[in-house]
């Protein structure tokens, strides 16, 4: 549905986003993770369409009207009431809109504004939702939407359950793109002669540490591994 080819970015000669190739389908649920200044903004503006990289190729294989784009901090002028905003839309049920029609723009929450952003798409039936930072009240609407649903946050235990699939960014380049399950980590902590120390290996791993030598095996979260592999300089 939405492809990217070596898409790289620069700003001000700052190549922020590198050589970057991914691939949305129609029923993807991908989470975009990546510390602060990793990437990810510019990353779901390129896959909304609303910016063009510096290089590489951008596919869009669906109505750009259809990919519903809720950016990380939504604009609306401060003054206009959710009704005013909503009567621009051909939108017919405003009763089933979980927002108060009389609050101002200015008087809306971040969540608010970010829910006001996806209405506005509903009238064209959206068929890929991409959320720049999730926040917990879109809950519901990630987990009704029937498409594609791409995901970018800080970190992962926020957003687990609503994906199937991680890419990890770090100073703009992809460096983890695969199954969720694949950064299901335990710690082995074994005796040896320096003293304690410790082996991160994918859970399904049978330990290879000898039984008698292995003084705790913990568990680790997915979040953990991400910045224990995928986050350092
Ligand atoms: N218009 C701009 N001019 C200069 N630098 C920019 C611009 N937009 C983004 N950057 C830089 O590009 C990098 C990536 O920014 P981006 O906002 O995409 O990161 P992010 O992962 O979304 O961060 P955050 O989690 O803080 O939202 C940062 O280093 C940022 O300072």
């Amino acid at each position: 549905m939405i492809k990217l080819k070596n898409v790289s970015k620069l700003v001000h000669n700052n190549e922020i986003l590198s050589n970057i190739t991914l691939q949305v389908e129609d029923k993807d649920r991908i989470g975009i993770v990546g510390l602060h200044g990793s990437g990810k903004t510019i990353l779901m503006e390129i896959l909304a369409g609303e910016i063009k990289p510096s290089s590489g190729e951008v596919y869009f294989d669906v109505d750009k009207r259809k990919i519903a784009y809720i950016p990380q901090v939504p604009k609306f002028p401060p003054y206009l009431k959710v009704k005013e905003i909503l009567n621009l839309t051909s939108l017919e049920h405003f009763e089933t809109i979980d927002l108060e029609k009389d609050k101002k723009v200015k008087d809306l929450s971040l969540e608010e504004k970010k829910k006001l952003s996806f209405y506005l798409y509903l009238p064209y039936s959206p068929k890929c939702l991409l959320i720049d930072d999730f926040t917990p009240g879109l809950k519901e609407i990630v987990k009704n939407f029937n498409g594609c649903v791409v995901i970018s946050h800080h970190n992962l235990r926020d957003i687990w359950e609503f994906i199937n699939d991680v890419i990890i960014l770090f100073k703009g380049k992809i460096v983890f793109y695969d199954k969720k399950e694949k950064l299901l980590y335990k710690v082995v902590l074994y005796r040896s002669n320096e003293g304690i120390k410790e082996i991160w290996q994918r859970e399904e791993e049978e330990e290879n540490i000898e039984k008698d030598k292995i003084v705790e095996i913990r568990k680790v979260t997915p979040d953990e591994v991400f910045l224990h592999f995928y986050s350092r300089t």
